[in-house]
C-alpha cells in the first residue's frame, strides 16, 4: 500500500529524516511513536509530498513526489491544525472535499457531529475541530490515512468513539499512519509499531512480536550496584535502570553473571520481567542515545 524507501528529507539543508524506509499495509494501524523532534510530523509531510526529499515514497505503486500529488487522491491526512475554513460551517467544510454525500452524511453521525455541523465552525471548541479534521481525512473511503497526534482535546467519548471507527476502517481495509504521545492510546488500536529518534527508525515491528521481545529482559539487583554499573559500562552491556535495579536483555544473563562472579560482587536478585509498553519505549531509546554518543 504504502511504500517508504531510503528518504532524506532536508529541512534548510538540514538532514531531517535520514535514510528512513517502512510501508504500512492495507488494514493495518501503524503508530509512529517517538519523543519530541524526533521527526513524526515530517514524516508524515514529506509522504504528502510537502517537503524536499530524496528517496522513493509510493501509494499503490505510484510514486509520490513533491511536484507530483497525483498518487495522493485517496489518501486522508490531518497534520497539525486541521485546515478549515472559519466561516463556513462544518457541513460546508467537508463538502470542498468530499466527493460522495452519502459517505459525507455517514461520517458526521458516525462522529456525533450533527448537534453543531450547520453552525460556523469558527464557534468549535478545539475537539469540535478536532473532530471536523478527523471527519475530512476519513472522507472518500480513503486507502491510506495520515493522522498526527489525532486525540489532541478529544474527550474520553470521542477519543473511544475515534479509535472504534479507525478499527472499523481499517477492517474494511483503510491503512493508517498514526502518531501520538499518549503510548496508552495508540497501544489500543495499532497492529505495528514504528519508533523513531533523531530522524531513524529504530524499531519496525507488528506489535506482538515489540510485546513479545519487550518481555525478554531481566531484573538485575546486586549487593554493590555502583560497581556493578561501572563493571557494565566498562564492558559495554547495555542496561536501563528501573528504580533500585538494572534492567538486561535476556540474552546477555549468563554473560552478566559470569562477569558479576569474576569480580566477586554477589548477585541479590535475577529476575525476568515484563516491561510495559511505556517503560520498553523508554528502555530503547535510552540505549540508542547510548549507542550514539559511543560512537
Ligand atoms: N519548518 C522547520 N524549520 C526548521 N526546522 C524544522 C522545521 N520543521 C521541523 N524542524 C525540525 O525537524 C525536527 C523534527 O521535527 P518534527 O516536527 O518532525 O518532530 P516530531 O517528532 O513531530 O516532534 P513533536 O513530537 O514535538 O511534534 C526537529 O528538530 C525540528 O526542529
Amino acid at each position: 500500500m504504502l511504500k517508504v524507501s531510503h528518504i532524506n528529507t532536508f529541512i534548510n539543508r538540514k538532514k531531517i529524516i535520514k535514510d528512513v524506509s517502512f510501508q504500512v499495509n492495507s488494514g493495518s494501524i501503524v503508530g509512529l511513536i517517538g519523543p519530541n523532534g524526533a521527526g513524526k510530523t515530517t514524516i508524515m509531510k514529506t509522504i504528502l509530498g510537502l517537503t524536499k526529499f530524496t528517496g522513493n515514497i509510493s501509494v499503490e505503486d505510484k510514486t509520490v513526489t513533491e511536484n507530483n500529488h497525483a498518487a495522493l487522491t485517496r489518501v486522508g491526512a490531518l497534520i497539525e491544525h486541521p485546515a478549515i475554513y472559519p466561516f463556513l460551517t462544518g457541513l460546508e467544510n467537508l463538502k470542498l472535499y468530499s466527493l460522495d454525500e452519502a459517505d459525507m452524511n455517514n461520517i458526521v453521525s458516525m462522529l456525533k457531529m450533527d448537534a453543531y455541523i450547520n453552525t460556523k465552525s469558527k464557534g468549535y471548541s478545539m475537539g469540535m475541530k478536532q473532530k471536523l479534521g478527523i471527519a475530512i481525512a476519513l472522507l472518500n473511503k480513503p486507502q491510506l490515512v495520515i493522522l498526527d497526534e489525532p486525540m489532541n482535546g478529544l474527550d474520553i467519548e470521542a477519543t473511544i468513539l475515534i479509535r472504534k471507527i479507525i478499527k472499523q476502517y481499517a477492517a474494511q481495509g483503510s491503512a493508517f499512519l498514526i502518531s501520538s504521545h499518549v503510548l496508552g492510546e495508540l497501544q489500543k488500536v495499532m497492529t505495528n509499531v514504528l519508533l523513531i529518534t533523531e530522524g531513524k527508525i529504530i524499531v519496525d515491528e507488528p506489535i506482538d512480536e515489540f510485546n513479545r521481545v519487550s518481555r525478554q529482559q531481566y531484573h538485575l539487583l546486586t549487593e554493590d550496584m555502583p560497581t556493578t554499573e561501572k563493571l557494565f559500562a566498562e564492558n559495554q552491556i547495555p542496561v536501563t535502570k528501573s528504580d533500585d535495579y538494572l534492567v538486561i536483555p535476556r540474552k546477555l544473563s549468563d554473560q552478566v553473571q559470569e562477569l558479576l562472579y569474576s569480580h566477586h560482587i554477589r548477585l541479590v536478585e535475577l529476575s525476568p520481567q515484563g516491561l510495559n509498553f511505556e517503560q520498553t519505549v523508554v528502555s530503547l531509546l535510552q540505549q540508542q542515545r547510548r549507542q550514539s554518543h559511543e560512537k
